[in-house]
């Protein structure tokens, strides 16, 4: 790690709007320009300690040194968390709900994940033979929210299905500083909680009976530390943290797309999936595109890190994308190289789309192996069972817009299925799907 002492200072007062206009560029930029992966700015009228690397993420994810509890910015949790959410919590109370979570991700339902998407996926194939021009990423995003509705035990009406997917969309488009976006995000999770709320009402009425390893049953019947059930609002919070990421996973599947037609050297590999090289194809998509920016954090208690006093309750802000293009972890780390991946270390802190450190006891992402699995089921999908051609379109997408995706959404005509079967897709083996992150 390139760290100068004492830390140097961004210039300008506050950056929250040059942090806007820059987007993803942001903290990379100003660390190469400060030749410190440590700086010192000012966003949102607080002092702000900015890091990025390996060993950053190793010092941002120590649960002793570090807590979420009011770290994240207070409109997130109006548009994309929600309140009361794994993502704020701390210690044990965070731990437990963690361990929620993570229930619901068995080897068997993982799998069953993957059966669903790829049923949603071909079915939806299907349509798109019929259709003149197939805008990818929003096609992507009705087949996952009906996927993670069914797998999450949520009951979707047909008639609902757009509406349920245009909401979802707007939370995860809602970061990033547009008013526009916000607003739009905000609607659509008072819309959304209205609804999830309704669903675990009905669990717990008996109205309702999903099968007992689903996300709904589950968080419906949770206990926390002291006994209770979650109330209404927090449990259908919980539920839409488990669904409304699911539909994140297109921003990966649409940039995946992308990268299959701009490396058709690839394509091949991906069909063999010899050495599991969809997996490596996939975390590339994971670690070369952007989608997280950046996580923040309060410090929990004073402690000394290169020679800076990090002072109790000081907000600290973790570069994501940043630290998954850090020169000191990868070779040229601007090329899209999928064999990187098949020597690579498996250091919890240097790969971190999905955030760092281990998922049970830290907040590492608790649906990583749900996106890794989708994706690698997708792209072979993609590039062994469909024939379609790359019309002329724009495929640049802004790296000052957060989330950002191709401008055109990848436009596709002229799909042909070119398989009657999907059965092979399921048989990818368990341990190396599942298990690794
Ligand atoms: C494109 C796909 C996804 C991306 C990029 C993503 C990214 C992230 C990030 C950056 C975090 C925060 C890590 C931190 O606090 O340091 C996170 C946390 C979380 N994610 Fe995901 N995620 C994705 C998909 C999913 C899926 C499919 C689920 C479904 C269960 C999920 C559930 C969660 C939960 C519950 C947390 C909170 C974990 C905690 O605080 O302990 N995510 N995710």
């Amino acid at each position: 790690m390139n760290v100068k002492t004492p830390i140097p200072k961004a210039k300008g007062f506050d950056n929250t709007l040059t942090l806007i206009k820059e987007g993803f560029d942001f903290l990379p930029k100003r660390r190469r320009e400060l030749g410190s992966d440590m700086f010192e700015t000012r966003l949102l009228g607080k002092k702000v300690v900015c890091i990025g690397g390996e060993d950053a993420a190793k010092v941002f994810y120590d649960n002793n040194l570090f807590k979420r509890k009011g770290a994240a910015p207070a409109p997130l949790k109006k548009s994309l968390l929600g309140k009361g959410g794994a993502h704020g919590m701390d210690g044990e109370p965070h731990k437990h709900r963690k361990r929620m979570f993570l229930s619901m991700m068995t080897p068997d339902r993982l799998e069953e994940l993957k059966r669903i998407a790829i049923r949603q996926l071909d079915a939806k194939v299907t349509e798109w033979e019929k259709m003149d021009k197939v805008i990818f990423f929003n096609e992507v995003q009705e087949v996952l929210t009906r996927t993670g509705c069914e797998w999450a035990g949520v009951p979707l009406d047909e008639k609902e299905v757009k509406q349920r997917t245009r909401e979802l969309a707007a939370m995860v488009d809602s970061f990033g500083g547009s008013i526009t976006r916000f607003n739009a995000g905000k609607k659509a999770r008072e819309s959304q909680e209205k609804w999830l709320k309704g669903t675990i009402k009905a669990i717990r009425n008996g109205d309702l009976a999903p099968p007992a390893n689903t996300a709904a049953y589950i968080i419906a019947n949770h206990r926390e530390m002291n006994g209770k059930p979650l109330d209404d609002h927090t449990a259908a919070v919980e539920l839409n943290n488990v669904i409304r990421p699911l539909i994140a996973t297109a921003y990966y599947l649409t940039f995946g797309a992308v990268a299959l037609f701009e490396h058709p050297q690839v394509v091949q590999k991906v069909k063999e999936d010899k050495d599991n090289y969809s997996h490596m194809f996939a975390q590339e998509v994971r670690r070369y595109y952007p989608f997280a920016p950046a996580m923040a954090a309060k410090v929990k208690q004073d402690f000394t890190w290169h020679e800076y006093q990090f002072k109790k309750n000081m907000l600290v802000v973790l570069d994501i994308f940043g630290t998954n293009r850090h020169p000191l972890s990868w070779d040229n780390p601007d090329e899209f190289r999928p064999e990187r991946f098949k020597d690579w270390k498996e250091s919890p802190f240097s790969f971190i789309p999905q955030g760092g450190g281990d998922h049970h006891i830290g907040h590492r992402c608790a649906g990583e192996w749900m996106t890794v699995l989708i994706m690698r089921a997708f792209f072979k999908y993609v590039s062994d069972h469909v024939s379609y051609t790359v019309p002329k379109q724009d495929l640049s997408y802004s790296m000052s817009r957060m989330p950002t995706i191709p401008k055109s959404g990848f436009v596709i005509t002229e799909v042909k299925k070119t398989k009657s079967s999907t059965k092979d897709l399921e048989k990818t083996s368990k341990t190396q799907t599942v298990m690794r992150s």
